[in-house]
């Protein structure tokens, strides 16, 4: 059976566990604790295959244990980087997030330049107040090679379903179901992400059991 692992990047408040509880669960239920980082699991059929699903919901908030950005990037075999479209900064965050994700895997592994990663623009249901455009989204995602979504995990469950789908199929066939090594330069790469985020780098200690 194919193990599938993906990262839900961005920052905070940008429908993350949003998304994926809409995804997993089918509701939209408006709060989602985000106190402690986790990771979902969902044994899922996809185009006649079994798979194991893992997606990891990172926590804002430093906690116990936590996956350094590093950490996730290695972990993961597909990313979706989600911003808010109703909150510029978090699209600079994204375009970050997007940045050292090519990066690592270019100047690093040197082999997964083509990495899965999906670009979503969240919260569409808010365009009155939006603060970054549809074209802005667009061109961020040719430019890294990303796939684009702009869509409402409020509103859009056929959107949100369509777009894991294609995440968790894509990654398969990018030949990902197999254990990831760490790469030998993966030390220096921490410290890039670290310098950006200023964040602590911190081992796993523990991964904690999904929300759902
Ligand atoms: N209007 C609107 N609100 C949304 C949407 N998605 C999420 N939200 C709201 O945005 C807030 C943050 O959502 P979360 O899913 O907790 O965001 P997150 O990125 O996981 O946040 P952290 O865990 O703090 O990083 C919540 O109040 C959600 O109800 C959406 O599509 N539209």
């Amino acid at each position: 059976m194919n193990d599938i692992k993906l990262a839900v990047l961005g920052s905070e408040g940008v429908g993350k566990s949003a998304l994926i509880v809409r995804f997993l669960t089918r509701r939209f239920i408006g709060e989602y604790a985000s106190s402690s980082e986790c990771i979902y699991r969902k044994r899922m059929s996809f185009d006649g295959k079994q798979m194991n699903l893992e997606l990891y919901d990172p926590c804002s908030q430093p906690c116990e244990g936590q996956f350094s950005l590093n950490e996730q990037m290695h972990w993961a075999e597909g990313f979706v980087v989600v911003y808010d479209i109703s909150d510029r900064s978090s699209f600079i965050t994204a375009q970050a997030i997007v940045h050292l994700i090519r990066e690592l895997h270019l100047g690093v592994t040197k082999r997964d330049a083509d990495s899965v990663v999906f670009l979503v623009g969240n919260k569409q249901d808010l365009c009155h107040v939006r603060e970054v455009s549809r074209e802005e989204g667009q061109r961020l995602a040719a430019e890294f090679k990303c796939q684009f979504y702009e869509l409402s995990a409020a509103e859009h469950y056929q959107e949100v379903a369509l777009m894991f789908s294609k995440v968790v199929r894509n990654t398969s066939l990018n030949g990902k179901a197999k254990d990831r090594r760490r790469p030998s330069g993966s030390k220096s790469m921490a410290k890039l992400i670290n310098n950006v985020f200023g964040k602590r780098r911190k081992s796993v200690t523990r991964e904690k059991r999904g929300k759902v």
